[in-house]
């Protein structure tokens, strides 16, 4: 059986009466890069914040390493990092001098070669003594990430960790996930509304919408019954529509505009249309199979319906 890092049980808290978190339910093994997902506002930052008690549940059950965080809070969060809030840093000093002044506060030991090969570690080498304010958003970040790793914690627990970040940045923080969990056996759970972010990184998810937990497990498997949007520029048009729907019978062809049509499609299968096509000679102009979590709620919700 795989070892318990948090389990979360019909979590659920109000901000006066507006309930922000209904039933959340959820459990991350070791070893997981857990991706936690939903749209804007659907309760992942209200629920991190229950789960290290940096706010009072309501109700719910709340375990991390199978102890519950309201009698074990010290000893929780002594194995625990977090990225919850943006990370805050004294501007006009370097990243080097921040990092031990953080050490020296919350009373971790760190030697001087401790913290280079953190800031090592996060790519921050050769910028050690740089000041903060000269940072980026992902030097930033990534330095926030070395912050948590200090005290060795054994799980780390990362709210939104690539929203705001260019293109580089996004790619720097996800490889640097990746490492946390090869190379350094950290189990991780980290929000976001990006589901193409979570495919990319995560092993295990949930998905939560409106304060509730509405699908969790594996993502290969989740995602491999996903349907996609297919866009498809082809040519001759009237000829892709016949042979698409002589190979795939179940799908709705809708004919935008042009030779542009719109199609979902089984992820498995989209491998296969750039074939057909070509082997009937009709010519592709363009083809994208986009995804989107939106698109993805509606079929878990409409699953969840019948
Ligand atoms: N302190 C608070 N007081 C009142 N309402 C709050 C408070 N904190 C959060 N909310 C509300 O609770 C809901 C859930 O917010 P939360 O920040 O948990 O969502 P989220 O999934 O993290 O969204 P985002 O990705 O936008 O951060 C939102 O409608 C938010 O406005």
């Amino acid at each position: 059986m795989p070892e318990s890092i948090i389990s979360i049980q019909h979590l659920s808290k109000s901000f006066g009466s507006f309930q922000a978190v209904k039933d959340v339910s959820f459990q991350v093994n070791k070893g997981d890069v857990f991706g936690f997902l939903g749209p804007n506002g659907a309760g992942k930052s209200t629920s991190m914040r229950c789960m290290l008690s940096l706010i009072q549940a309501d109700a719910g059950e709340i375990r991390l390493f199978d102890l519950p965080i309201k009698t074990h809070r010290n000893e929780i969060l002594r194995r625990t990092g977090s990225i919850i809030e943006k990370p805050d840093f004294y501007k006009y000093l370097s990243a080097y001098r921040n990092l031990d002044i953080f050490a020296r506060i919350s009373g971790t030991y760190s030697s001087k070669r401790d913290i280079y090969a953190m800031l090592d570690f996060v790519g921050l080498h050769g910028r050690e003594h740089d000041k903060v304010g000269n940072f980026s958003h992902g030097m930033k970040q990534r330095l926030g990430i070395a912050q948590t790793l200090l005290h060795n914690p054994d799980l780390i627990v990362l709210d939104e960790p690539t929203t705001g970040l260019d293109p580089q940045g996004i790619i720097d923080v996800r490889n640097l996930i990746i490492r946390l969990k090869e190379e350094q056996q950290k189990t991780i759970i980290l929000s976001s509304h990006d589901l193409s972010e979570i495919e990319m990184i995560a092993n295990r998810m949930v998905i939560i919408n409106q304060g509730k937990s509405i699908v969790e497990g594996s993502v290969k498997e989740l995602m491999s019954t996903e349907h996609l949007l297919i866009r498809l520029e082809a040519e001759p048009v009237e000829k892709a529509i016949q042979v698409l729907s002589n190979a795939f019978p179940d799908i709705a062809i809708e004919l935008k505009s042009g030779n542009l049509l719109e199609f979902h499609l089984n992820r498995s299968l989209v491998p296969q249309i750039s074939q057909i096509l070509n082997a009937q000679e009709v010519d592709i102009y363009s083809l994208e199979a986009k995804r989107s979590l939106e698109d993805y709620f509606i079929k878990i919700v409409q699953q969840d319906a019948i």
